[in-house]
């Protein structure tokens, strides 16, 4: 499944009934909810890499990414707003940006 697809599912499940899908039912917990189980799943994708074991990690990142965007989806941010500021950051190389930076 594409993200495009992913995203757009999980945005159909903001209005479906949440005893027919885990989308609907984790969004009808509210963005905190949403925000720590995409932490744990974070977490869980972590501690696969550092494992080293590719399939599992291939298996957690599927899941973080699903819970991202379920947790962006919460506050009513969309893939398109991660996609556009993604865009705009492409111009600049990430040494530049961080060379770029106010000093602290
Ligand atoms: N990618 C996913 C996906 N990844 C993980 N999960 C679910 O996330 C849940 C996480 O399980 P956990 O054991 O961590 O959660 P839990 O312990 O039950 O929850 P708590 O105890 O923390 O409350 C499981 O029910 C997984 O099935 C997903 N559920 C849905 N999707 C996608 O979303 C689409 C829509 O799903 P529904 O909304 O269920 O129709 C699906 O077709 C998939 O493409």
């Amino acid at each position: 499944m594409s993200l495009q697809n992913l995203a757009a599912t999980i945005l159909a499940r903001k209005s479906a009934d949440p005893d027919s899908s885990w989308t609907a039912k984790l969004l009808s917990r509210g963005p905190e909810k949403c925000a720590q189980k995409f932490g744990e799943e974070a977490v869980e994708a972590i501690v696969e890499a550092v494992k080293g074991d590719r399939d599992a990690l291939i298996g957690e990142a599927a899941d973080t990414i699903y819970h991202l965007l379920v947790m962006c989806a919460a506050r009513d941010v969309t893939l398109a707003d991660i996609e556009a500021e993604l865009s705009r950051r492409e111009a600049q190389s990430g040494l530049a940006e961080k060379a770029a930076r106010p000093k602290g």
